[in-house]
């Protein structure tokens, strides 16, 4: 466990690594005593100083491969905050960026509030609105993605933004649980999964973090967006790349980066 002073002085390596787009050391090597309170407790740090609106959240480390690759059994979460919202229309402005990588999930939107405490997959299914593709950009502030468990939750469990497809699918429509991905990067398919990877069904990945997030007194609000993890590896982004994912049921989602980058991407 950190002190208060140490929680802060972690906060703010964070912060300025984003904001600088220099990646620092694992904080798990910098502090080896921090726990996942302490992780949390960062990670709110930030996402209250940044003082945005808080669209949803996400739920990262839900596919068997990521938790046996981490060493946990259970997933963690992040914030999904305003800014962090990326347009299909618009090349991403990459240079804003530390190692980014694009991810394939089956959003959420919640059409009603989910019980905190107790929240079950029948809870999830009642209250979803839709269904919609979604790709997330996930980028470390810790060097060379050399996270642990707590590197990743202190940082916003490795967030950076999201972009979701046109389509809005009842959850009704489709089997959440057969939904196959596939990731094309400039038209070549560079990962494929199915919607089962996380957790055996996403629908589990958001109860989960129903619950997980009301040890912290927050609430999954209608609205909300929740992002409940990878169907398939994450995919290093390169310059100029165009990245499109399918899903069967729920259509498409692309996202463009920009062609030039600040840590010396070629375009
Ligand atoms: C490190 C990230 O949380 C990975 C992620 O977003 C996922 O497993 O999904």
């Amino acid at each position: 466990m950190l002190s208060a002073d140490q929680r802060a002085e972690a906060a703010d390596r964070l912060r300025d690594a984003e904001r600088d787009r220099v990646p620092i050391p694992p904080l798990t090597s910098t502090w080896p005593d921090i726990d996942v309170v302490d992780a949390y407790e960062i990670q709110l740090l930030n996402i209250r100083r940044r003082g945005r609106p808080v669209l949803g959240h996400k739920v990262g480390l839900s596919s068997l491969v990521m938790q046996q690759m981490m060493g946990v059994d259970e997933p963690d979460y992040g914030h999904l905050l305003d800014d962090m919202a990326l347009d299909e229309r618009h090349s991403v402005p990459a240079r804003k960026y530390c190692q980014p990588r694009v991810e394939v999930e089956v959003g959420f939107v919640l059409g009603a509030d989910l019980p905190g405490a107790g929240c079950t997959e029948e809870d999830v299914l009642a209250a979803t609105a839709a269904l919609a593709p979604a790709i997330e950009l996930i980028d470390s502030r810790i060097a060379d993605w050399r996270i642990g468990l707590a590197d990743t939750i202190a940082d916003n469990a490795s967030s950076a933004g999201f972009v979701l497809g046109p389509a809005r699918v009842p959850p009704g429509a489709v089997d959440v649980r057969k939904i196959e991905a596939t990731l094309r990067r400039n038209g070549e398919v560079v990962a494929e999964g199915r919607s089962d990877a996380v957790l055996g069904n996403p629908v589990t990945a958001v109860a989960w973090l129903a619950r997980r997030v009301a040890d912290f007194g927050v609430r999954l609000r209608a609205g909300n967006i929740v992002l409940p993890g990878s169907c398939t590896k994450a995919i290093d982004v390169r310059a100029g790349d165009r990245f499109q994912a399918d899903f069967t049921g729920l259509g498409r989602v692309s996202l463009t980066f920009a062609s030039t980058t600040s840590w010396g991407g070629v375009a």
